[in-house]
């Protein structure tokens, strides 16, 4: 992978799925395949693993490690950047999967706060994210802020205070929420070496007029190509084809939404579209039926044509 060092993430970051077996286990076998789907068919250049699409939560400290080093092994020469994250409930294994992170070769590493008991103040939380980045000090480190997910709704532009003085290896925010003032706010404070990636695919052109480095998301795994023709539209000036585009997936994932989109929609729909066996989601996601995945393809395919 190229040094991370001054290696600003811009662009599109796919965020992936975690490869299953039919049993349930981990199947790091389907990791060299799905990198060269993103690359080659998706033209998605980086990508974030084990965050909230690729079920972190729902998976052991070894099996992350295990994962989060094949997905390195296979991306290097391919991939820019791998950006793995590490956040957990307990700080102990957030700091066990940094230091591991730097040992593989992580492009940087990302935390999203604990989520059962909340950190009830910007500070506390900031301290859990210190604590995670020190042990992996060289590792650039990215704030993971997903209010809708953890139901921690502190502003990010609150835990980015200064926080250089915290964690010098700060490099940036991954913002999925949809309060476009903190993401604004978080904008014009962010120092010109950070990114500001922004994580609801279906507004990311709001994000980009207010100054997005980036965006992070699920849907990149097979929308990667035209929102990446969304990001050269907008940087060209050209709005009207930046909007034609964000409305087609807009009314993809609306179309989905009523259909009940979720994690396991989501993948079953990624297994269809792409051709890989990325496997069930692990409980408690439910697997979707394959109708339903087939319904929502459809519909896909009715509105984009391939890249
Ligand atoms: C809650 C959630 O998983 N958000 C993802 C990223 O953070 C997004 O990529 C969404 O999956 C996407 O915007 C579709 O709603
Ligand atoms: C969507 C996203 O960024 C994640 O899966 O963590």
């Amino acid at each position: 992978m190229a040094p991370a060092v001054n290696n600003k993430l811009t662009g599109l970051v796919a965020a992936t799925f975690t490869p299953f077996t039919t049993q349930g286990e981990i199947n790091l076998s389907e990791i060299g395949p799905y990198i060269d789907y993103l690359k080659e068919k998706q033209g998605v250049n980086s990508i974030f693993v084990n965050g909230t699409t690729g079920e972190s939560m729902s998976l052991s400290v070894a099996e992350r490690r295990d994962l989060a080093e094949e997905w390195c092994r296979k991306a290097k020469g391919k991939m820019d950047q791998v950006i793995v994250h590490v956040g957990c409930m307990s700080l102990k294994d957030s700091q066990e999967l940094a230091r591991h992170a730097a040992q593989i070769g992580a492009d940087g590493i990302a935390v999203i706060s604990p989520s059962f008991f909340k950190p009830s103040t910007a500070d506390a939380l900031r301290t859990f994210l210190h604590e995670v980045s020190s042990v992996a000090p060289n590792l650039p480190f990215f704030y993971y802020h997903i209010p809708s997910v953890t139901g921690v709704n502190i502003l990010a532009r609150d835990i980015l205070e200064d926080v250089w003085e915290l964690i010098p290896s700060f490099k940036g925010v991954k913002f999925s929420g949809s309060d476009l003032m903190d993401f604004g706010q978080c904008v014009s404070y962010c120092q010109t070496h950070w990114s500001v990636l922004y994580g609801v695919d279906e507004q990311l052109l709001a994000a980009l007029v207010m100054g997005a480095d980036g965006a992070v998301g699920s849907t990149y795994n097979y929308l990667g190509c035209h929102a990446s023709e969304l990001m050269s539209a907008f940087e060209k000036g050209n709005i009207v084809q930046a909007r034609t585009i964000q409305f087609k997936m807009q009314e993809l994932l609306s179309y989905a939404k009523k259909l009940g989109f979720d994690l396991g929609v989501n993948k079953q729909l990624m297994n269809e579209l792409s051709g890989l066996c990325l496997g069930p989601p692990r409980l408690p996601v439910m697997q979707c039926p394959m109708s339903e995945a087939l319904t929502i393809a459809k519909k896909y395919r009715s509105l984009f044509t391939e890249c």
